[in-house]
């Protein structure tokens, strides 16, 4: 009998995650039916979603690139490896044709499978379709990229510079600072020690034409106001307040949004409105990734034991690129 490991939630977040949240049980898998597979977690990817959404009995969500090592499902050969919703399992048994979210991966020469669960997967594809179908962007514009050396915002700063935007991003350190510049970012901002209104008003005198918020709070309130007429301003991610324990206040734009006639839209990859552009999305950024017109930066944690770490260290920046656990 196979037995995984399972990390659970203990007890409920507050403020911000901690260890003793999580606890690592231990499950008995069941035999294989048919059309049933067993997988065994290579790569899991650690998001900042998880802050949210935990199912009811504990369940943490999240994908993993895993290795098929038992299957009654002859188009999903053993060795294979599959990209499946499973949560933070070493161990899981899919039934592959129930599951939602399964799929084999292709082997691509030069990139690592782990890339499914970044650039060349949800995050990427976020980047990739709330950039090009929501922000309307335009060679020669201004756009603004917070969390920008993470999974999305790297890969968002990227695409805009590509088609001749300039780019300014906005991380939480040097050595961040320093790569995303490194990544042909025109302009970047240390939000923990620059003036960020200070460094915009400089990098961008005549305003910003597109907000890509990745953070929310103060850093996005300060950005709000250097937009310009017929500005745009897409809500990806508000990480900054996901460990908030009061209602957030800020600033009223109503009289911006008026006068300067702007357009502020929220996007979340998994409405099924975008489900028929994730395969073209993944197709472009793994030609890109190919090509070296998007690079893609990952920060391992080895052991499947560290997850909640590994998770933690979102809310902090410790992490350095698409945060993942190799198991
Ligand atoms: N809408 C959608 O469908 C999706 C949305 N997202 C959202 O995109 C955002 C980025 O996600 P992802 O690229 O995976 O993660 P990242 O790889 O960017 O990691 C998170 C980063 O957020 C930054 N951060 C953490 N706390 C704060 C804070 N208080 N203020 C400012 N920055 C902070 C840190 O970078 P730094 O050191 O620079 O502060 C940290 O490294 C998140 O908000 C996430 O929820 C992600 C996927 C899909
Ligand atoms: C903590 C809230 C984060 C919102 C932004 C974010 O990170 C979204 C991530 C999505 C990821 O692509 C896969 C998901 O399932 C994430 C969120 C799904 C939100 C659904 C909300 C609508 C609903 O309640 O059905």
């Amino acid at each position: 009998m196979t037995k995984a490991q399972v990390w659970k939630l203990k007890t409920a977040f507050d403020g911000i995650p901690k260890p003793e949240n999580f606890e690592l049980i231990e499950e008995d898998l069941p035999r294989l039916k048919d059309n049933q597979i067993l997988v065994q977690a290579v790569y899991l990817s650690v998001d900042p979603y998880f802050r949210i959404f935990v199912g009811s009995d504990g369940d943490l969500p999240g994908e993993q690139v895993a290795k098929i090592i038992k299957s009654n499902a002859p188009d999903y050969p053993v060795g294979s490896l599959v990209c499946v919703h499973a949560g933070w399992r070493s161990h899981t048994v899919v039934n592959v044709t129930k599951s939602r979210r399964l799929e084999l991966i292709r082997e691509v020469p030069g990139l690592s499978p782990s890339l499914w669960l970044g650039t060349a997967g949800m995050p990427g594809v976020t980047a990739y379709v709330s950039f090009f179908d929501k922000c309307a962007p335009k060679s020669g514009e201004v756009i603004v990229v917070t969390a920008a050396s993470g999974a999305v915002g790297a890969t968002v700063g990227q695409l805009a510079k590509n088609l001749g935007l300039t780019v300014i991003g906005i991380a939480g350190s040097k050595d961040k600072c320093e790569y995303i510049k490194s990544l042909g970012f025109d302009y970047a901002i240390n939000y923990k020690e620059d003036n960020i209104s200070d460094a915009l008003d400089k990098a961008a005198p005549n305003g910003v034409d597109i907000y890509y918020d990745n953070v929310g709070g103060a850093i996005a309130d300060t950005v709000f106001g250097k937009l310009r007429s017929h500005g745009r301003v897409l809500i990806c991610g508000l990480i900054s307040t996901y460990n908030n324990t009061t209602e957030e206040t800020g600033r009223n734009w109503s009289k911006d949004i008026l006068f300067k006639q702007l357009k502020i839209q929220g996007f979340i990859v998994s409405d099924p409105e975008h489900s028929s552009r994730f395969s073209t999305a993944r197709n472009e950024l793994i030609s890109l990734l190919r090509q070296g017109k998007v690079k893609a930066k990952e920060h391992v944690t080895e052991g499947f034991t560290k997850m909640p770490a590994a998770f933690i260290e979102l809310f902090t920046g410790a992490n350095f690129g698409k945060a993942i656990v190799k198991a």
